[in-house]
């Protein structure tokens, strides 16, 4: 399998190379240069697998020649072994037609576990073939640097700096950042939003003397095995509701894209998904895209879902590439406009086919915690805000006939505030995290200053 950019002006790659390089060298995204498919009996005979051998069989042709198939299965173990749950991603009932996918199950309370755990692990088996080490940057609202953090803490062969907008994470959030003391992982509080922050981390990628010194590597969605972990989870709900005998739809709380963009491989691998519904907050940059208004970035307004308050996403890149017909010259005018003029507009044959594969609808805030409290009401399930948000939405596409899962992709204990006031219950955290708010905390506030961030990661990594 090899790994092409979205720009198509950088060299292709294997996957581990893929996963060690993150951002390609022309500014794009790697992707597959083809997706591999599944037959109908090959999904049907998912039906029932443990989480871990529907895990090897959906990312297997992704991976193969980068690493054995003992080595694979190995990783897959070990990255999903402490997660909370049995069934790693049980889903539950909310209405007959209507289900949710609890990712919340791993470490640290979202569902970037399912893939960071696995790229902690891929990460420590290459680099030890190697005999090398790298840098990790990666730019969170949240959930991205906490899961990183947490795979990534007291290795040795990795150092890691997260930004993180600073006042814009939930104070959970913050502190899984910020109470790790391990030495090799540093938390950020930048002065500025999410897209400041992975427009920085974006900035150091192409800053080729930066990168080249300090062996940057990245684990934001920036990375395809991050979204190829993310792709599996889709299978096996998809597959336990009764595919691939029957088309299921999927409703999920979106910001970078990743994970929808996950979905849209499942299906293009033949996993029969009905509808692909974007979820968004009141930062509708893509909501009103796919109405037809362009994208054109405003500005991002805080939110009582603070993981989803993104105005540039960076795996739309992703969508516009297939969108586009792989049309590589175009998806690099495209974000030309947007890095130098705010945005661009999608072209109509583009927009028909970003149409035919993703719906997509808004919730605002009020209408994000009226779900919280109707859903802990009739279901008894308490949702954080961005579940709460998938399925607001959700409900607005239910199709008869068409099981519809909303993905819950974070524990309501990480945005305790915003559940108690829409449900008067506050969501405690599970014991293992109990002393959270007692720890002491390590943080560097820092500036937006693209020469300030490097010079501050050069000197940790020195360290
Ligand atoms: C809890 C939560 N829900 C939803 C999202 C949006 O996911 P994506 O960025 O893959 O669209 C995020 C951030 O990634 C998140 O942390
Ligand atoms: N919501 C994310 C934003 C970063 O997204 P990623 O999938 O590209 O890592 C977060 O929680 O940090």
């Amino acid at each position: 399998m090899k790994y092409i950019s979205t720009r198509g002006q950088a060299p292709e790659l294997t996957f581990e190379e893929a996963m060690l390089t993150g951002l390609a060298r022309d500014g794009g995204l790697y992707v597959p240069a083809e997706i591999p498919t599944m037959t109908k009996e090959e999904i049907a005979a998912l039906a029932g697998l443990p989480y871990e051998d529907i895990a090897f069989r959906v990312m297997w042709p992704y991976v193969e020649g980068s690493f054995t198939e003992e080595e694979f299965k190995g990783i897959i173990a070990r990255a999903y072994a402490g997660f909370g749950h049995a069934a790693r991603a049980p889903l539950k009932q909310l209405t007959p037609n209507h289900f949710l996918l609890e990712l919340f199950h791993g470490p640290t309370l979202a569902f970037k576990d399912f893939a960071m755990q696995l790229i902690g692990q891929l990460f420590q088996v290459a680099l030890k073939r190697r005999g090398e080490s790298v840098t990790i940057v990666g730019a969170t609202s949240g959930d991205t640097g906490s899961a990183a953090i947490e795979a990534f803490k007291g290795l040795d062969a990795v150092n890691v700096a997260i930004l993180y907008p600073h006042g814009r994470v939930s104070e959970v959030q913050r502190r899984q950042m910020t109470t790790p003391q391990e030495s090799n992982v540093h938390a950020l509080a930048v002065d500025g939003d999410f897209d400041d922050c992975q427009a920085r981390v974006k900035d150091m990628f192409n800053d080729f003397g930066f990168r080249d010194e300090v062996k940057l590597a990245g684990v934001n969605s920036i990375n395809f095995a991050r979204v190829l972990a993310q792709v599996v989870y889709y299978f096996a709900a998809a597959t336990a509701l009764g595919a691939p005998h029957r088309n299921v739809s999927f409703s999920v709380p979106t910001g970078n894209f990743g994970d929808i963009f996950a979905g849209f491989i499942a299906k293009q691998m033949g996993l029969p998904i009905d509808q692909l519904v974007v979820a968004t907050n009141q930062n509708d940059i893509l909501h009103r895209c796919l109405s037809g208004e362009g994208y054109f970035k405003g500005e991002t307004k805080p939110s009582i879902s603070p993981s989803m308050d993104i105005q540039v996403s960076s795996n739309f890149e992703r969508a516009l590439y297939f969108a586009y017909d792989k049309d590589t010259a175009a998806v690099a005018q495209l974000m030309d406009e947007l890095k130098n003029g705010g945005g661009f507009n999608v072209s109509q044959g583009a927009l028909e086919a970003l149409q035919a594969t993703y719906e997509s609808g808004r919730a605002s805030e009020e209408e994000t915690l009226a779900t919280i409290k109707s859903e802990v009401e009739s279901s008894g399930e308490l949702l954080c805000p961005h579940g709460a948000i998938g399925v607001k939405v959700a409900n607005e596409h239910l199709k008869e006939g068409v099981p519809m899962v909303t993905l819950a992709t974070a524990h309501p204990a990480k945005f305790p505030a915003a559940v108690e006031d829409a449900s008067g219950i506050h969501p405690p955290l599970p014991p293992r995290m109990g002393d959270l708010y007692e720890r002491s905390e390590r943080v560097t506030r820092i500036s937006s200053d693209l020469g300030d961030l490097e010079d501050h990661i050069r000197k940790q990594v020195a360290k």
